[in-house]
Order: C-alpha cells, then sequence, then structure tokens
C-alpha cells in the first residue's frame, strides 16, 4: 500500500506508517500514514526557519496567487475530499462536502487577505515627526488541530499564517491525517517554496511535543481538549511565544415559552446531535422554560426517532458514526453517568448496529437533568444532551452563564426584548439567536470566552491579531 508521507522542507519523507481506520466501517483503511517522529519535528521547524526570510519578504501577489489557486483545486476536488473526511472522520457525506467547501472559501478570503495588508500613518505628538504602525509576520507557527474537523480547523489556521508572511509546520490529528495531506499536497503543488509549510504527521504525545518542546516556535495555534491546551499555553510561557488555543464547549441553547416551537427544535436537533454531536459548538444543554418544556421534549424526541444512524457515506444517513472506540467509550460512559445522577434518559443512550461495522450510538437526550450534574458541566463531545426545565428568562440566562466554558450560546424565542438581552448578557464569544449553537460563517470570528478560548480570535480579518506582530516606526521629517 502506498504510504501517504510527511513534507519536510519540500521532500515528502518517511516509511513508518500507520492505519488510518474508517469509523463507518472498521474493515476499510482508508490509507497508510506516515507517524512522523522528534528529529522529523526539528528538521521540519529548521526548513520552516530557513524559509521565513524570504516568504515573509515574498509578494503579496505571489502569496495571492498560491492561496487562490489552492481554494480553486479544494473546490473543484470538493465532491472526492469530502468523500475522504467521511471516510476517515465519520461525519456524513454532505456535512463532509459543506465542510470541504468552507475550506476552500477560507483559502479564497485569505489569499484576498494579502492584497488588503494595511498599516496606519498617524502625526506624532512631536512637531516633524512621522508615525507608522505595521504588521510583520510572527515567524515559525506551529498549527495543531484536532480531528473533528479535519479540512476547516487546518485551512482556518493554514491560510491567515502563510497569508500574512509565517512559515508553517503542521500536526493533524492522528486520527484524521488524509485530509491534511490533501491540503498540504495542493498547496505545495500550487508552488509554495520549500520549507515554507511543513507537514508532520504523527502523534500527540510525540510529534505534538516535540513542537512545544521547541524554542524555535514564535507562534503556536491549537485546537484541541482543555487538557492539552493547558499543556501548550504553558510549555509557551517556557518558551516565550504567542499562543491561541481553541478548546471545549457545554454551549446553552435556551428556549422560552414564546419560541416557535420548530424553529427551537430544529435549532436543538442540528446543533446537539448533528456531526454526531462532535462540535465544540454543539448545544449539549437545553435550558427549556416551564410553559413550553413538556411540547419541545416531545417534539424533539419525535425529530430524533426520525434520524438515521448509519455509515457515514449512505445516501440517507442523517449522524455518523462517533469517531472512534475511545470517543465511545467516553460517550457511553457519560450515558451511564447521566443515569446514575439521576437524569431521565428521554431517548436513545444504545449502540446502533448496522451493514457496516462501526462506532454507531443513538442520539441521546435526557430529561430532568440539573445544572450541576457532570452531564451539565463536562464536555462529552458526542451525541448526548441534557434538557434543565427553569422556571423563567432571567433563570434561563443565569443558567446557561454557569458554565466553565464560553463558546457559544444560543436562545429560540419571538421577544425582540429577550434576544436583546440575551445577545447582550451571554458569557459566550458566539451568540445565536432562533439559530444552532453549532455552524458559523468563515469570514468572521470565531473564538470563545473562559475555559473555551485564550488568546485572540481567529478567522476574517481578526486573523491578522494572532499571525502578525505590531511594529511602531517614527521618522524625523
Ligand atoms: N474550541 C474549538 O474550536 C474546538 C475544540 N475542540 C476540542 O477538542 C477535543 C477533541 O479533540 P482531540 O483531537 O481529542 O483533542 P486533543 O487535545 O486530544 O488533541 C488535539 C491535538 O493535540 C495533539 N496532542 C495531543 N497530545 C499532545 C501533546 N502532549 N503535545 C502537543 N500536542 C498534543 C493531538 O494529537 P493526537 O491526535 O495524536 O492525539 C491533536 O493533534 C474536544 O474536547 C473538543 O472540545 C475540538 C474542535 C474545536
Ligand atoms: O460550528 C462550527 O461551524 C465550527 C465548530 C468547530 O470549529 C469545532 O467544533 O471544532
Amino acid at each position: 500500500m502506498t504510504i501517504y508521507q510527511n513534507l519536510i522542507a519540500g521532500e515528502w519523507i518517511g516509511t513508518n506508517a500507520t492505519a488510518n481506520i474508517n469509523p463507518s466501517d472498521t474493515n476499510d483503511i482508508v490509507g497508510e500514514y506516515a507517524s512522523g517522529t522528534a528529529a522529523d519535528v526539528a528538521s521540519a521547524i529548521a526548513a520552516a526557519k530557513a524559509a521565513f526570510p524570504a516568504w515573509s519578504r515574498s509578494g503579496i501577489l505571489e502569496r495571492h496567487a498560491i492561496l487562490k489557486k489552492t481554494s480553486d483545486e479544494i473546490i473543484a476536488r470538493k465532491e472526492e475530499l469530502g468523500r475522504l473526511l467521511a471516510r476517515e472522520e465519520g461525519k456524513t457525506l454532505p456535512e463532509a462536502i459543506g465542510e470541504t467547501i468552507r475550506a476552500g472559501q477560507i483559502f479564497d478570503f485569505f489569499a484576498g487577505e494579502c492584497l488588503r495588508l494595511a498599516g496606519e500613518v498617524l502625526p506624532s505628538v512631536r512637531p516633524n515627526i512621522g508615525v507608522e504602525i505595521t504588521r510583520d509576520p510572527l515567524g515559525v507557527i506551529g498549527v495543531i488541530t484536532p480531528w473533528n474537523f479535519p479540512i476547516a480547523i487546518p485551512a482556518w489556521k493554514i491560510a491567515p499564517a502563510l497569508a500574512y508572511g509565517n512559515t508553517v509546520v503542521f500536526k493533524p490529528a492522528d486520527l484524521v491525517p488524509g485530509c491534511a495531506w490533501a491540503i498540504v499536497d495542493i498547496l505545495h503543488r500550487a508552488g509554495l517554496p520549500k520549507g515554507v509549510l511543513n507537514l508532520v504527521m504523527g502523534k500527540g504525545s510525540v510529534v505534538g511535543q516535540a513542537m512545544l518542546d521547541s524554542p524555535d516556535l514564535a507562534g503556536l495555534t491549537f485546537t484541541g481538549s482543555t487538557g492539552t491546551g493547558k499543556r501548550v499555553a504553558l510549555a509557551s510561557i517556557e518558551h516565550n511565544r504567542k499562543f491561541q488555543l481553541e478548546m471545549g464547549g457545554k454551549n446553552p441553547m435556551v428556549v422560552l415559552d414564546d419560541a416557535d416551537l420548530t424553529v427551537a427544535v430544529e435549532a436543538a436537533a442540528n446543533s446537539g446531535f448533528f456531526s454526531t454531536g462532535q462540535r465544540c459548538t454543539a448545544s449539549s444543554r437545553l435550558i427549556v422554560t416551564e410553559g413550553i418544556h413538556d411540547r419541545f421534549v416531545a417534539a424533539l424526541t419525535e425529530k430524533l426517532k426520525t434520524l438515521t444512524v448509519d455509515n457515514a457515506l449512505m445516501a440517507g444517513t442523517h449522524i455518523g458514526p462517533v469517531v472512534d472506540e475511545k470517543q465511545l467509550k467516553t460517550d457511553t460512559d457519560y450515558i451511564e453517568i447521566g443515569k446514575s445522577e439521576g437524569a431521565r434518559l428521554a431517548f436513545g443512550g444504545e449502540l446502533v448496529r448496522n451493514e457496516t461495522p462501526g462506532f454507531y450510538l443513538q442520539p441521546t437526550l435526557f430529561t430532568e437533568a440539573s445544572n450541576s450534574m457532570r452531564i451539565a458541566r463536562e464536555e462529552i463531545f458526542g451525541p448526548v444532551a441534557a434538557v434543565i426545565r427553569v422556571k423563567d428568562y432571567d433563570e434561563a440566562l443565569s443558567v446557561a452563564n454557569d458554565t466553565p466554558f464560553g463558546l457559544s450560546a444560543g436562545i429560540a424565542t419571538t421577544s425582540l426584548k429577550h434576544a436583546t438581552h440575551f445577545k447582550r448578557n451571554s458569557e459566550a464569544g458566539m451568540v445565536m439567536v432562533n439559530l444552532p449553537t453549532a455552524g458559523v460563517d468563515f469570514h468572521v470570528p470565531f473564538g470563545g470566552r473562559k475555559g473555551s478560548s485564550f488568546g485572540s480570535r481567529e478567522q476574517g480579518k481578526y486573523a491578522s491579531e494572532f499571525f502578525t506582530t505590531v511594529k511602531t516606526a517614527y521618522t524625523l521629517a
């Protein structure tokens, strides 16, 4: 079988490989992907360091052309890449094609950003002096990504890093090297000079840790779990390096008595269970006021009954498999915890058997949960949500904000007063009104507060805050 190799200093290398397994059909091996070493990381960082001076001074038209060409190829190959994504990660084919298109759009957006780089010219407070404020690239950026958005998250980190003139060492999640390899291959063929983008696939404990330990990364952008995020933070402080963390969520969706029931149910089903609940923006706490509670639970349960859990590549599947056996065990352990805590299992909770052997789990809904239960406080990262009954809007807001996380939050209501108040007072980085808490635009800031995020926002023009450093220059006229 061909080995998909690592890209270091413009050369494809690596003979030691691990199998990428399809969670919808564990007999299906998506491919063999190289597993890098700490020495590979050192070579990749050295190559990126050597490539930085020329790339940081490269013309904006050259950068624009490479990113645009990448965008065009990703979008032209959306069906094939979407299929690869669905096969290695397990989200449904329409979701995977949607994510692939989003990755293409992100490269297109940052191709445009190359042509929109700007600074400021200001008068000094002293006579005959001019002040210029410009943004310089940081240097070598380490990119460490999770498994749940295998093409979009690498895109929204790598595209701005390159657009603003940085060089990159990229370590994707070990579970999903396929999409990572594909976008690196596309960028390489689009004309990136050698060493500007380096791919080191492999284990977090080896490849990721070697990146954390390097004194030569000027910045590290990370998306993943809170535990690993803390290691990234500590190592980055040790090396005086800029870092950016996007971590977990325990996102609330408030449903008020005056909500349009159909809108509320669609939003809750989408954000709680689609993509198998494996989105940091998923709503896993449904906070519902008394007057609509029973109708909402009944309608959501009916909706869940209509959802097909099956092979991600099969037409008609609404929910694909859980990503792997370890995550499936986490999900089922939390289902047991929910039962033992006294929440009522209103729907699901069982494994699903399908024609192909995979990690299939029913969408699972708890009711009569309280916000102090572990299923309401800890991120599960699976198709499991809990309904918390509250008296009124004030209690709903207070419960919504009572969490260590703060990524996204939603409200279903027809009241302008409550929608406006919620937008102002939610302690989340992203707030949705009558919409799912997951599924965001690619051209506006993405990120959270409290335990969900650290550092400046990702995506859109706000990405420049992380990927550049500001310089203030004074000139005597
Ligand atoms: N807020 C957000 O934007 C998002 C947050 N998440 C969060 O991510 C979690 C799921 O993703 P998951 O991939 O399991 O998260 P992990 O933190 O386990 O992994 C994220 C990345 O870090 C790597 N890694 C693991 N250990 C180390 C280490 N010691 N040093 C450096 N890198 C390391 C992993 O490699 P390897 O794969 O080899 O373990 C992977 O590439 C969920 O908790 C979810 O909430 C996910 C997506 C978005
Ligand atoms: O909800 C989205 O669109 C993005 C979610 C995300 O980035 C994540 O779960 O990692």
